[in-house]
């Protein structure tokens, strides 16, 4: 509609011109039919613009969702695979994509005031017209090759940016080491984030100089045409004065909707780019629907039980870590201690009985009655679990109550000897994180606790616990839990506490190699 208006203004300007160079006045009709259509455009446009700020603010908002969404849903071993750089490029390339609308709108209003500007101009004089159309047709073709040739330095820009939030993770999360050792930071920056980012710099210089030619270029080659319009056309296709009048006016009104075509190509390279990173992480992280979390009735069960249970971290390579269970079960109400040496595959197997890994091969039982991986994977919301490095949260997700009025609190943060540590506060709900790591393995199992699931699991929860913490561990804490009705499955490589379980398996190489109950006198 704006596009259209705007055509309108022209045929007015040449017709005012023409009325005017022909003595007959000012014509009072046509001006008026010019003012009408200004207020026209003006409200279409004014329309226009709000829709389009709706839109943009939608799109950003959906694409950054659909990113956030798509990684809440993600398998946690296409997660580890892609990594957080990745991630944390596509949220910014989301914001790339939001520019999308306005910037392909402006192309589709430019295009259609070229459109019929031109049919304007063939109207006027076809030959002209056709001559014209044919050098603008031909100026774009060499300033759209241009243009692909800056966008593949552009993708390698892209590629050096994410190499490069690798690096700031490395530093980020490194930084104790890199700050006290001179050589390992003068290495990392000298040899990795100042070398990327000299690269970056490169081509970004050479990619924006080539595209400040290619615009410039694009907009001058149109003065040269005008130049052959106002110098050569006339004398060469025996025009007259009004004709020639009518074809300047109708080129520079073409002047605004060209550069907006030229301003458009640059942008489009980086929607593309954005958009492939956006669906390259959208197939990495192909969300597994069947297992997208969600929050069932806790369940009690008397056991659960892994049958012929195969993994391999990459079934690909015939010599790379393969976890081979036989069978291994997990009792109600019970302690069990998965031991084994370094590399033996505990972990491993905590990450599937925690359904974060998906075994190949295998068949998952509970109470005796075999279900599907992905009702396994629902399962799973009845353990509380402490990992290795366990991540302790800021906020309160899981809603616990932190009050003194909660008896189990007071009486966990006494037991854990966390008296004084925790600070809750009332108003944001949440409890003190700045802990040595001993305390914040301690907070880490009262808040397990606190999720009241029949079964706890602490992958080498104790090897960070002073003497006296970790005695109490094995001795009261666990018998402690146990007796709350909750079964325990412990890793752990001290030996000297293995007699506290009520059942032990060995791991080696992947397989259990031991199994073995411990004849411990009730209490
Ligand atoms: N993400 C991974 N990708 C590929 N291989 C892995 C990965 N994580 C672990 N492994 C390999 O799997 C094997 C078992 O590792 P796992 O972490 O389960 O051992 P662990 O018994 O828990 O050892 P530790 O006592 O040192 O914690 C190791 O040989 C390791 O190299």
């Amino acid at each position: 509609m704006s596009s259209l208006n705007n055509i309108g203004v022209l045929i007015f300007v040449n017709r005012a011109v023409n009325s005017m160079s022909g003595q007959a006045g000012p014509d009072l009709r046509s001006g008026l039919f010019y003012f009408g259509l200004i207020i026209c455009s003006y409200i279409v446009s004014a329309y226009f613009q709000r829709y389009m700020v709706d839109l943009t603010n939608e799109i950003t908002y959906g694409v950054e969702m659909s990113v956030i969404e798509k990684v809440r849903a993600a398998p946690y071993e296409a997660f580890e695979k892609l990594g957080y750089e990745k991630i944390y490029s596509a949220i910014s390339d989301a914001r790339v994509l939001s520019r999308m609308p306005t910037v392909f709108i402006n192309l589709v209003n430019a295009f259609v005031t070229l459109v019929c500007t031109l049919i304007y101009l063939l109207y006027t004089s076809l030959q002209s017209g056709v001559a014209l159309f044919c050098m603008m047709v031909l100026l774009l073709a060499i300033y759209v090759y241009r243009d692909r040739k800056i966008a593949k330095d552009l993708e390698k820009v892209r590629d050096l940016q994410d190499v490069y939030y690798s690096y700031l993770r490395e530093l980020l999360h490194g930084f104790r080491q890199i700050r006290i050792s001179a050589k390992r930071s003068d290495t990392l920056f000298t040899r990795f984030i100042y070398n990327n980012r000299g690269k970056s710099k490169s081509l970004n210089v050479k990619a924006s100089r080539s595209y400040a030619v290619n615009e410039l270029s694009g907009v001058y080659s149109w003065y040269v045409l005008l130049g052959i319009i106002i110098f050569v056309l006339p004398a060469l296709l025996k025009l007259n004065a009004m004709q020639v009048t009518g074809f300047i006016t109708a080129v520079l009104f073409m002047i605004s909707p060209l550069s907006q075509i030229i301003i458009f190509l640059p942008s489009y390279t980086m929607f593309r780019i954005a958009l492939d990173r956006i669906n390259k992480i959208d197939s990495l992280l192909h969300v597994d629907n069947a297992t997208r979390p969600f929050n069932p009735p806790v369940r009690q069960f008397e056991s659960i039980r892994f049958e012929n249970i195969v993994y391999a971290y990459d079934p690909t390579v015939t010599r790379s870590f393969q976890l081979d269970i036989k069978e291994l079960v997990i009792r109600k109400e019970e302690l069990l201690f998965i031991i084994g040496g370094n590399g033996s595959g505990k972990t491993t197997f905590i990450n599937l009985l925690t359904g974060l890994y998906k075994p190949q091969q295998g068949k998952v039982f509970i109470d005796d009655h075999e279900v599907a991986w992905e009702d396994y994977c629902h399962f799973v919301n009845n353990m509380a679990v402490v990992f290795t490095n366990q991540y302790l949260f800021k906020e309160n997700y899981d809603e616990h109550d932190l009050s003194s009025a909660n008896a189990l609190l007071e009486e966990l943060t006494t037991r854990f000897n966390l008296q004084g540590l925790l600070k809750p506060d009332f108003v944001k709900g949440t409890l003190n994180t700045d802990l040595s790591r001993g305390q914040q393995k301690r907070l880490a199992l009262l808040l397990a606790m606190l999720e009241d699931t029949p079964l706890i699991v602490l992958d080498e929860w104790a090897a960070e616990q002073d003497t006296v913490n970790k005695q109490l561990f094995y001795t009261e804490w666990l018998e402690m839990i146990r007796k709350m009705g909750k079964a325990v499955v412990v890793v752990s490589h001290d030996e000297e506490y293995y007699q506290c379980a009520d059942r032990v398996m060995k791991f080696r190489s992947g397989n259990i190699i031991n199994e073995w109950q411990n004849n411990k006198v009730a209490t």
